[in-house]
Protein backbone atom coordinates (compact mmCIF):
# COMPACT_ATOMS: atom_id res chain seq x y z
CA UNK A 1 0.00 0.00 0.00
CA UNK A 2 1.11 3.82 -0.53
CA UNK A 3 1.89 5.68 2.12
CA UNK A 4 -0.43 8.28 2.99
CA UNK A 5 0.55 11.98 2.48
CA UNK A 6 -0.64 13.61 5.51
CA UNK A 7 -0.72 17.90 5.50
CA UNK A 8 -0.23 19.00 9.20
CA UNK A 9 -1.51 22.31 9.99
CA UNK A 10 0.01 23.52 12.89
CA UNK A 11 -0.99 26.36 15.79
CA UNK A 12 0.58 26.10 18.42
CA UNK A 13 -0.76 24.74 21.54
CA UNK A 14 1.30 22.66 24.95
CA UNK A 15 2.30 20.43 21.99
CA UNK A 16 4.61 22.88 20.31
CA UNK A 17 5.48 24.06 24.07
CA UNK A 18 8.32 24.25 25.91
CA UNK A 19 9.71 25.00 29.42
CA UNK A 20 13.47 24.77 28.05
CA UNK A 21 14.30 22.37 31.27
CA UNK A 22 12.83 18.86 31.94
CA UNK A 23 11.62 19.56 35.56
CA UNK A 24 10.15 23.25 35.04
CA UNK A 25 6.78 23.49 35.54
CA UNK A 26 6.10 26.73 33.81
CA UNK A 27 6.70 26.78 30.49
CA UNK A 28 5.13 28.63 26.94
CA UNK A 29 2.56 27.22 24.31
CA UNK A 30 3.91 27.41 20.07
CA UNK A 31 7.40 27.18 20.55
CA UNK A 32 8.54 24.39 18.31
CA UNK A 33 7.88 24.84 14.61
CA UNK A 34 6.29 22.85 12.47
CA UNK A 35 9.46 21.91 10.70
CA UNK A 36 11.25 20.40 13.73
CA UNK A 37 7.90 18.80 14.57
CA UNK A 38 7.73 17.23 11.53
CA UNK A 39 11.28 16.32 11.12
CA UNK A 40 10.80 14.43 14.65
CA UNK A 41 7.65 12.55 13.48
CA UNK A 42 9.87 11.63 10.46
CA UNK A 43 13.06 10.40 12.72
CA UNK A 44 9.96 8.02 14.41
CA UNK A 45 10.04 5.95 10.84
CA UNK A 46 6.28 6.58 10.59
CA UNK A 47 4.67 5.12 7.46
CA UNK A 48 3.40 8.38 6.20
CA UNK A 49 4.40 11.30 3.76
CA UNK A 50 3.84 14.52 6.25
CA UNK A 51 3.96 18.22 4.88
CA UNK A 52 3.68 21.02 7.03
CA UNK A 53 2.00 24.83 7.11
CA UNK A 54 2.43 26.47 10.44
CA UNK A 55 -1.35 28.51 10.16
CA UNK A 56 -0.46 29.83 14.35
CA UNK A 57 1.77 29.92 17.24
CA UNK A 58 -0.22 30.36 20.07
CA UNK A 59 -1.83 28.94 23.08
CA UNK A 60 -5.31 27.97 22.14
CA UNK A 61 -6.57 30.34 24.72
CA UNK A 62 -5.76 32.91 21.67
CA UNK A 63 -7.38 30.85 18.99
CA UNK A 64 -10.45 32.63 17.59
CA UNK A 65 -12.19 33.91 14.11
CA UNK A 66 -8.88 34.55 12.60
CA UNK A 67 -7.42 30.95 13.22
CA UNK A 68 -10.40 29.18 12.12
CA UNK A 69 -10.63 31.22 8.88
CA UNK A 70 -6.97 30.24 7.83
CA UNK A 71 -7.95 26.54 8.91
CA UNK A 72 -11.04 26.26 7.11
CA UNK A 73 -9.36 27.83 4.05
CA UNK A 74 -6.36 25.00 4.53
CA UNK A 75 -8.61 22.29 4.76
CA UNK A 76 -10.77 22.90 1.95
CA UNK A 77 -7.25 23.43 -0.11
CA UNK A 78 -6.30 19.91 1.05
CA UNK A 79 -9.68 18.42 0.41
CA UNK A 80 -8.93 19.93 -3.16
CA UNK A 81 -5.95 18.58 -3.20
CA UNK A 82 -5.75 14.81 -4.73
CA UNK A 83 -2.63 14.07 -3.50
CA UNK A 84 -3.34 15.12 -0.04
CA UNK A 85 -5.02 11.93 2.08
CA UNK A 86 -5.68 13.39 5.62
CA UNK A 87 -5.28 16.45 7.66
CA UNK A 88 -3.63 16.70 11.01
CA UNK A 89 -4.43 20.01 12.92
CA UNK A 90 -1.75 20.47 15.68
CA UNK A 91 -3.97 22.37 18.52
CA UNK A 92 -3.31 23.88 21.93
CA UNK A 93 -6.28 21.44 24.08
CA UNK A 94 -7.88 24.78 25.89
CA UNK A 95 -10.28 25.61 22.87
CA UNK A 96 -9.58 22.44 21.05
CA UNK A 97 -13.06 21.15 21.17
CA UNK A 98 -14.67 24.33 20.16
CA UNK A 99 -12.46 24.21 16.65
CA UNK A 100 -13.06 20.93 16.00
CA UNK A 101 -16.71 21.18 16.50
CA UNK A 102 -16.60 24.59 14.32
CA UNK A 103 -14.63 22.68 11.41
CA UNK A 104 -16.88 19.52 11.89
CA UNK A 105 -19.92 21.39 11.72
CA UNK A 106 -18.68 23.77 8.06
CA UNK A 107 -16.73 20.84 6.84
CA UNK A 108 -18.23 17.66 4.65
CA UNK A 109 -17.32 14.33 6.13
CA UNK A 110 -14.95 13.75 3.63
CA UNK A 111 -10.86 13.39 4.39
CA UNK A 112 -9.97 13.11 7.76
CA UNK A 113 -9.34 15.51 9.77
CA UNK A 114 -7.57 14.97 13.02
CA UNK A 115 -6.96 17.61 16.40
CA UNK A 116 -4.26 16.41 18.24
CA UNK A 117 -2.59 18.46 21.22
CA UNK A 118 -0.74 17.71 24.76
CA UNK A 119 -1.35 18.29 28.15
CA UNK A 120 2.57 18.14 28.45
CA UNK A 121 5.32 20.54 26.96
CA UNK A 122 7.76 18.70 24.41
CA UNK A 123 10.51 18.90 26.68
CA UNK A 124 8.45 17.90 29.92
CA UNK A 125 9.74 14.36 31.34
CA UNK A 126 7.37 11.88 30.00
CA UNK A 127 5.85 14.08 27.28
CA UNK A 128 2.77 12.95 25.42
CA UNK A 129 2.89 15.45 22.21
CA UNK A 130 5.12 13.17 19.99
CA UNK A 131 3.20 9.87 20.79
CA UNK A 132 -0.16 11.77 20.02
CA UNK A 133 1.02 13.00 17.24
CA UNK A 134 2.14 9.68 15.76
CA UNK A 135 -1.59 8.04 16.85
CA UNK A 136 -2.57 11.53 15.10
CA UNK A 137 -1.03 10.01 11.80
CA UNK A 138 -2.11 6.56 12.14
CA UNK A 139 -5.87 7.70 12.02
CA UNK A 140 -5.48 10.33 9.97
CA UNK A 141 -3.62 8.18 7.25
CA UNK A 142 -6.62 5.23 7.37
CA UNK A 143 -9.51 5.51 4.93
CA UNK A 144 -11.67 4.24 7.80
CA UNK A 145 -11.01 7.75 9.24
CA UNK A 146 -13.02 9.19 7.04
CA UNK A 147 -17.11 9.75 7.05
CA UNK A 148 -16.64 10.64 10.78
CA UNK A 149 -16.36 13.99 10.63
CA UNK A 150 -13.49 15.96 12.71
CA UNK A 151 -11.72 13.64 15.35
CA UNK A 152 -9.77 14.60 18.29
CA UNK A 153 -6.72 12.40 19.21
CA UNK A 154 -5.64 12.61 22.92
CA UNK A 155 -4.45 9.72 25.24
CA UNK A 156 -5.19 6.70 23.15
CA UNK A 157 -8.51 7.42 22.13
CA UNK A 158 -10.28 8.86 19.08
CA UNK A 159 -13.10 10.96 19.69
CA UNK A 160 -15.68 13.02 17.82
CA UNK A 161 -16.06 16.28 17.74
CA UNK A 162 -19.43 16.60 18.56
CA UNK A 163 -18.72 14.18 21.94
CA UNK A 164 -15.38 15.84 22.58
CA UNK A 165 -14.33 17.64 26.35
CA UNK A 166 -11.32 18.44 28.19
CA UNK A 167 -12.07 17.26 31.39
CA UNK A 168 -9.65 17.40 33.23
CA UNK A 169 -6.73 20.52 33.68
CA UNK A 170 -3.74 18.48 33.96
CA UNK A 171 -3.31 15.00 33.32
CA UNK A 172 -2.24 13.80 30.26
CA UNK A 173 -5.86 11.71 30.22
CA UNK A 174 -7.95 14.68 29.95
CA UNK A 175 -9.82 14.38 27.59
CA UNK A 176 -13.38 12.30 27.27
CA UNK A 177 -16.52 12.06 25.03
CA UNK A 178 -20.16 12.32 25.49
CA UNK A 179 -22.32 11.33 24.87
CA UNK A 180 -20.66 8.80 23.13
CA UNK A 181 -17.20 8.03 24.49
CA UNK A 182 -14.08 7.10 22.22
CA UNK A 183 -15.10 6.24 18.74
CA UNK A 184 -12.23 4.03 18.43
CA UNK A 185 -8.32 3.43 20.14
CA UNK A 186 -5.55 4.01 18.82
CA UNK A 187 -1.48 3.37 19.89
CA UNK A 188 1.39 4.91 17.34
CA UNK A 189 1.41 0.87 16.51
CA UNK A 190 -2.51 0.42 15.75
CA UNK A 191 -5.54 1.38 15.45
CA UNK A 192 -9.49 -0.20 16.66
CA UNK A 193 -12.48 1.26 15.44
CA UNK A 194 -15.33 0.46 17.35
CA UNK A 195 -17.86 0.73 14.09
CA UNK A 196 -18.42 1.84 11.37
CA UNK A 197 -17.90 5.82 10.40
CA UNK A 198 -21.36 7.41 10.83
CA UNK A 199 -21.40 10.00 8.23
CA UNK A 200 -19.91 8.43 5.11
CA UNK A 201 -20.54 11.26 2.06
CA UNK A 202 -22.41 13.56 4.24
CA UNK A 203 -22.44 16.73 3.05
CA UNK A 204 -21.07 20.24 5.25
CA UNK A 205 -24.18 21.31 7.50
CA UNK A 206 -23.57 24.73 7.50
CA UNK A 207 -21.90 27.21 4.55
CA UNK A 208 -18.60 29.28 6.27
CA UNK A 209 -19.63 31.71 7.59
CA UNK A 210 -18.89 35.94 6.64
CA UNK A 211 -18.34 36.25 10.49
CA UNK A 212 -19.59 35.08 13.64
CA UNK A 213 -22.24 36.83 15.56
CA UNK A 214 -21.52 38.18 19.00
CA UNK A 215 -22.76 35.12 21.70
CA UNK A 216 -22.50 35.13 25.42
CA UNK A 217 -22.01 32.63 27.64
CA UNK A 218 -23.87 33.40 31.18
CA UNK A 219 -22.38 30.96 34.06
CA UNK A 220 -25.23 29.95 36.57
CA UNK A 221 -24.31 30.12 40.24
CA UNK A 222 -26.40 30.36 43.35
CA UNK A 223 -27.26 33.85 44.73
CA UNK A 224 -27.35 34.99 41.26
CA UNK A 225 -28.85 38.39 39.76
CA UNK A 226 -29.80 39.42 36.08
CA UNK A 227 -26.87 41.54 35.80
CA UNK A 228 -24.72 39.25 33.88
CA UNK A 229 -27.69 38.58 31.05
CA UNK A 230 -28.09 42.74 31.19
CA UNK A 231 -24.25 43.21 30.88
CA UNK A 232 -24.16 40.34 27.49
CA UNK A 233 -27.01 42.14 25.86
CA UNK A 234 -25.27 45.82 26.41
CA UNK A 235 -22.42 44.16 25.02
CA UNK A 236 -24.53 43.48 21.49
CA UNK A 237 -24.94 39.89 22.19
CA UNK A 238 -27.40 38.55 19.42
CA UNK A 239 -27.83 35.20 21.39
CA UNK A 240 -27.20 33.73 25.01
CA UNK A 241 -26.21 30.48 25.96
CA UNK A 242 -26.69 29.53 29.58
CA UNK A 243 -24.40 27.61 31.16
CA UNK A 244 -27.16 26.26 34.01
CA UNK A 245 -27.18 24.95 37.42
CA UNK A 246 -28.05 21.19 37.03
CA UNK A 247 -30.72 20.11 33.88
CA UNK A 248 -30.06 24.04 32.63
CA UNK A 249 -31.53 26.10 35.43
CA UNK A 250 -31.26 29.47 36.73
CA UNK A 251 -32.69 31.59 39.78
CA UNK A 252 -36.26 33.00 38.89
CA UNK A 253 -35.03 36.36 37.69
CA UNK A 254 -32.34 34.73 35.78
CA UNK A 255 -34.45 33.15 33.97
CA UNK A 256 -37.50 36.30 33.61
CA UNK A 257 -34.63 38.20 32.31
CA UNK A 258 -33.42 35.24 29.67
CA UNK A 259 -37.42 35.23 28.45
CA UNK A 260 -37.07 38.69 28.01
CA UNK A 261 -34.35 39.33 26.38
CA UNK A 262 -35.05 39.00 22.67
CA UNK A 263 -32.31 37.29 21.29
CA UNK A 264 -32.31 33.54 20.88
CA UNK A 265 -31.42 31.77 24.11
CA UNK A 266 -29.92 28.11 24.47
CA UNK A 267 -30.11 26.59 27.90
CA UNK A 268 -26.86 24.47 28.49
CA UNK A 269 -25.17 23.39 31.93
CA UNK A 270 -22.59 23.89 33.62
CA UNK A 271 -22.27 19.97 35.09
CA UNK A 272 -20.38 18.09 33.08
CA UNK A 273 -22.62 14.89 32.30
CA UNK A 274 -26.04 14.67 31.00
CA UNK A 275 -28.65 16.09 28.32
CA UNK A 276 -30.87 18.91 28.85
CA UNK A 277 -33.76 18.79 27.68
CA UNK A 278 -36.88 20.56 26.68
CA UNK A 279 -39.60 21.21 29.36
CA UNK A 280 -38.95 19.58 32.30
CA UNK A 281 -38.33 21.91 35.23
CA UNK A 282 -38.95 25.08 32.93
CA UNK A 283 -41.50 25.92 30.29
CA UNK A 284 -39.38 26.04 27.24
CA UNK A 285 -42.14 25.97 24.69
CA UNK A 286 -43.47 29.16 26.73
CA UNK A 287 -40.11 31.08 27.71
CA UNK A 288 -39.16 30.31 24.23
CA UNK A 289 -36.27 28.38 24.84
CA UNK A 290 -33.66 26.44 22.85
CA UNK A 291 -32.43 23.36 25.29
CA UNK A 292 -29.08 22.20 24.11
CA UNK A 293 -29.16 18.68 25.17
CA UNK A 294 -25.75 16.78 25.02
CA UNK A 295 -23.92 19.89 23.70
CA UNK A 296 -21.89 21.87 26.63
CA UNK A 297 -22.33 25.18 26.66
CA UNK A 298 -18.86 26.62 24.58
CA UNK A 299 -20.27 24.15 21.85
CA UNK A 300 -23.76 25.28 22.17
CA UNK A 301 -22.38 28.81 21.78
CA UNK A 302 -20.73 27.76 18.16
CA UNK A 303 -23.36 26.19 16.44
CA UNK A 304 -26.10 28.97 17.79
CA UNK A 305 -23.53 31.52 16.35
CA UNK A 306 -23.83 29.60 13.19
CA UNK A 307 -27.73 29.32 12.91
CA UNK A 308 -27.52 33.06 13.74
CA UNK A 309 -25.59 33.48 10.74
CA UNK A 310 -27.49 31.20 8.46
CA UNK A 311 -30.53 33.84 9.13
CA UNK A 312 -32.36 31.00 11.03
CA UNK A 313 -35.10 32.79 13.77
CA UNK A 314 -37.50 30.36 14.45
CA UNK A 315 -36.99 28.39 17.83
CA UNK A 316 -38.48 25.12 16.40
CA UNK A 317 -35.71 25.13 13.80
CA UNK A 318 -33.17 25.94 16.09
CA UNK A 319 -34.05 22.71 18.12
CA UNK A 320 -33.97 20.66 15.66
CA UNK A 321 -30.53 21.36 14.78
CA UNK A 322 -29.66 21.13 18.91
CA UNK A 323 -31.59 17.84 18.68
CA UNK A 324 -29.64 16.28 15.64
CA UNK A 325 -26.37 17.51 16.81
N1 LIG B 1 -2.38 21.65 27.05
C1 LIG B 1 -2.55 22.74 26.33
O1 LIG B 1 -2.43 22.68 25.12
C2 LIG B 1 -2.95 24.00 27.07
C3 LIG B 1 -2.61 25.29 26.39
N2 LIG B 1 -3.04 26.39 27.21
C4 LIG B 1 -3.32 25.45 25.05
O2 LIG B 1 -4.50 25.24 24.96
O3 LIG B 1 -2.70 25.83 24.11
Amino acid sequence: MNRPHIRILATGGTIAGSAGSALKRGYRPGQIGIAEMVAQAQALGLEAELDGHEVAAVGSQDIGWREWQALHRHIADAYADDGVDGVIVTHGTDTAEETAWLLDLTRPAGKPVVLVGAMRPADAVGSDGMRNFANAVRVAGDPDASGRGVLVVMGDAVFAASDVRKSATAQIDAFRGFPRGPLGLVNPASLDWFGPPARPGDPARFAWPEALPRVEIVYAHADMDAAPVHAALAAGSRGLVLAGLGHGNAPASVIAALAEAGVPVVRSSRVDEGSVDRNVELDDDGLGFVAARALNPQKARILLQLLIAEGVDEIAAMQAAFDRR
